[in-house]
């Protein structure tokens, strides 16, 4: 998915590398930065004291695997921009024929249009073109630019105080940060400006809640481990097996499982452990992912037990299928698996790399197929109707329903977004 930040005022430099390290949750496929001297935009790690800068952290989506490529610089004519996102634009070549990747497209439309158009205008203009979504920073001769996706599906926030201004993709890398509607546009530098750019019904991604966000950041006003907790505290309430512990996929099911146990009344043991430095395996590239080689898990906690094993999602099953196979060897006599989010039968096409149906274990399947594929006992989601009673109606369910905010059509999607080296 991406995270993005930007500075201006004073230790601007220093603040994007603290925020940058806030959001590595949301990327480590690489880090990059930009930042104004003299006037004249320059792409790499910025002086700590430096008035305006950028950092982004890549978890890619277009374009190769595995490198850093944003922040993006482009000079047209005589105006130097740089331009960090997140997000996936699915029509990215239509914004420019000459772009390798949407980041490249995004900047390259923005800087022809703003010297075109004028900020404002140019702007309105890039963002009418998008099929897709993204929450965008810049730096501009005129200051930092700032958007929120005009559907809000990509998070954006900021912070404020003596120093200047802080911009980040989640509030857990900000100080007293708040939200960022959808659709609106800062720029902030001797001045400051604020537009609207065609702001559409609030579609925030579902995932961002159940995986992608980090627990101590705030979405929609709500603190993200909360609405996990909640997540699984509605999990148990439709449960029938019977088991002796609660167990979970580290690290971001945790909370889910703490709310599952506590409405049954069980103890949530640590039987699975996770290498902290193997990182997120579902957002490295697909030759990375080797879960036999990032989890663990501890004998003495489950053996001879039936384990209720809890993970946030399913997507194309990768960690899971592993996990059940290591508690099986270790002695667990059952594993009931139950999942914090509906089943994934659809592709993401605004930020996350699953972009083609095949991908998904889930697709095409029902979840007694699925059970079978990844080898559990028995298998269970939380129901779609209880999700949407706790996430809202302001929330993107594409993956979960297959209708997309845009009118998407799938088959134009998938070979637009298809990354032939994988
Ligand atoms: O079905 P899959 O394709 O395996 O994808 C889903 C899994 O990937 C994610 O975990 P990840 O290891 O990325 O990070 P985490 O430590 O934050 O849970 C997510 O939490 C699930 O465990
Ligand atoms: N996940 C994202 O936000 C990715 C941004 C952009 N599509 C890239 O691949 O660099
Ligand atoms: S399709 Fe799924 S992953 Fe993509 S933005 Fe919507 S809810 Fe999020
Ligand atoms: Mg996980």
């Amino acid at each position: 998915m991406c995270g993005i930040g930007a500075a201006w005022g004073k230790g601007a430099g220093a603040a994007v590398v603290k925020i940058g390290l806030w959001l590595s949750h949301r990327g480590h496929e690489g880090v990059g930065y930009a930042y104004l001297e003299n006037g004249a935009v320059k792409l790499g790690k910025p002086p700590e004291d430096t008035q305006a800068a950028l950092v982004h952290v890549r978890y890619s989506t277009s374009g190769p695997y595995g490198v850093s490529l944003q922040p993006v610089y482009v000079k047209y004519r005589d105006l130097e921009i740089a331009v960090a996102f997140n997000g996936t634009i699915v029509n990215f070549r239509q914004l420019d024929n000459t772009a390798s990747f949407d980041g490249e497209a995004l900047a390259k439309s923005l800087a022809r249009e703003m010297w075109e158009r004028g900020v404002v205008e140019g702007v309105q203009e890039v963002y009418k073109r998008i099929v897709g979504a993204a929450s965008l920073v810049a730096l501009t001769p005129w200051g930092i630019l700032a958007v929120r996706d005009p559907h809000g599906i990509r998070p954006l926030a900021l912070s404020h105080d003596i120093d200047g201004v802080k911009i980040a993709s989640e509030t857990v890398a900000l100080e007293n940060g708040i939200e960022l509607a959808p659709g609106i546009a800062i720029m902030y530098g001797d001045r400051i400006s604020t537009w609207k750019i065609d702001p559409k019904p609030m579609r925030l991604c579902a995932l961002e809640y159940v995986y992608f966000a980090h627990p101590a950041s705030k979405l929609g006003g709500r603190l993200v481990a909360d609405v996990r907790k909640a997540l699984g505290r509605a999990l148990a309430e439709d449960e029938t097996e019977e088991g002796d512990v609660v167990t979970y996929v580290p690290e971001t099911a945790r909370h889910a499982a703490l709310g599952f146990a506590k409405r049954l009344g069980l103890e949530v043991v640590d039987a699975v452990v996770k290498n902290r430095f193997s990182g997120r395996l579902f957002i490295r590239p697909p030759s990375e992912r080797k879960p036999e080689e990032a989890f663990y898990v501890v004998r003495d906690f489950i053996e001879k037990k039936r384990v209720f094993l809890i993970d946030d999602s399913l997507i194309r099953g990768t960690n899971i299928k592993a996990i059940i196979w290591m508690l099986k060897k270790a002695g667990a006599t059952k594993v009931h698996v139950r999942i914090a989010s509906p089943p994934i039968r659809w592709p993401c096409f605004y930020g996350m790399d699953f972009q083609k149906r095949t991908e998904l274990v889930a697709w095409g399947r029902d979840v007694e197929e699925v059970r079978e594929i990844i080898g559990a006992d028995t298998l269970r989601y939380i129901s779609m109707e209880k999700f949407r009673a706790i996430l809202g109606d302001v929330v993107c369910y594409s993956c979960f329903t297959g209708v997309y905010p845009h009118g998407i059509d799938i088959d134009w999607a998938e070979r637009e977004l298809s990354r032939n080296f994988k």
